[in-house]
């Protein structure tokens, strides 16, 4: 299949489009660069473009013949979100509604669609499966939830179908540690805790340890990169008979962020300086996936769901790439 990878010089976008050339499709990769690195784009077709850009994204759907659309292209930070609201609705829904238009403007009506377990806010079940409320805290989640509720009311009209994958806490690195994070600033624990192993950072902060877990800190769902783009190749598949899937993408185990330090001194053999700090505005004590719903609709299973082997790779790639991309 000809797939437009919206944002797939992105950490997921990028090694999505790796994946789809493994799996013998033919990606072409749409992205500003304004955050993605080029160098990360691997065997696919690329086009520099912005998703406000109808007329660009009309002409490249059609000069690629594209016949399904993955989306990763969007702001991702909480924090940035609460400080620039008007921003996030306009990148990530105002311009994921440009790029259906698009899409419907030249009959492509299969979408896979980046969302995120903050479409639930503070959940007040955990696991959490898709259907307990969606109540998002920061506008980073709503922008998600607002595409969501948008996807679902197009889809009734006949005219898409699509996959909205809900991502707990994406990482590692993928195409054998090749791969990984590189957010500009850098904001994800794993990556940051990364550089405090390798002296790049003085110290790695704790954001918080008096929460309502076994040791204080937060617990999040890892999901290694391989595993999440795993999911959407199966979601995908559907979609020619499905006009909507919803799906929670992680492992449902939970590591606190103690453990996660410990994993990335256990891997790396490093010891660093840890500190504790306030709590982050906006962060729930547990979010974990029920995601049971992928495995038995998708046949979706999991090959690296210990932190350890996550933590392994993305050690990798941070000490074979110590400043990054470097574009
Ligand atoms: O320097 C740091 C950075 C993070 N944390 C904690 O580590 C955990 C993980 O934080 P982070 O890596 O920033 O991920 P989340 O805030 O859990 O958010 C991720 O997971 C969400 C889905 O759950 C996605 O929507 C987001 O895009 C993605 O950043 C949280 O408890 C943070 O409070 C620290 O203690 N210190």
């Amino acid at each position: 299949m000809n797939i437009l990878v919206c944002g797939g010089a992105g950490y997921i976008g990028s090694n999505m489009t790796a994946m789809l050339a493994r799996h013998g499709h033919n990606p072409v990769v749409y992205d500003n660069l304004s955050k993605g690195h080029k160098s990360a784009i691997r065997n696919a077709q690329f086009v520099r473009g912005d998703l406000a850009d109808y007329d660009l994204l009309v002409e490249t759907i059609k000069k690629y013949s594209i016949d399904a659309v993955m989306h990763f292209a969007a702001f991702i930070e909480v924090g940035e979100s609460v400080a620039d609201p008007l921003g996030y609705y306009y990148n990530n829904f105002c311009n994921a509604r440009n790029l259906l238009q698009a899409m419907v403007d030249t009959g492509v009506n299969k979408f896979v669609f980046s969302s995120t377990a903050a479409v639930y806010g503070e959940p007040e079940t955990i696991p959490i499966t898709e259907d307990i409320a969606k109540q998002p805290i920061n506008p980073y989640g709503d922008s998600k939830r607002a595409v969501e509720l948008m996807l679902s009311f197009l889809s009734k009209t006949g005219k898409m179908n699509y996959a909205a994958l809900r991502y707990f806490n994406a990482c590692g690195a993928g195409e054998d540690g090749t791969l990984g994070e590189d957010h500009q600033p850098e904001s994800h624990l794993i990556p940051l805790i990364i550089q405090a192993a390798m002296g790049k950072r003085e110290d790695i902060k704790i954001f918080g340890n008096d929460y309502p877990t076994h040791d204080g800190t937060c617990i999040r769902d890892y999901i290694h990169i391989e595993d999440l783009c795993k999911a959407h190749l199966l979601a995908l598949d559907k979609l020619d008979d499905e006009a909507e899937l919803i799906f929670n993408l992680g492992n449902g185990k939970g590591y606190s962020v103690l453990e996660v330090i410990e994993t990335v001194k256990k891997v790396s053999g490093k010891d660093f300086t840890v500190i504790t700090g306030d709590r982050r505005p906006g962060d729930p004590p547990v979010l974990t996936a029920d995601a049971s719903r992928a495995r038995q609709q998708l046949g979706w299973t999991t090959d690296f769901p210990e932190l350890e082997i996550i933590v392994e790779s993305a050690w990798k790639f941070h000490n074979a790439n110590p400043d990054g991309y470097g574009d």
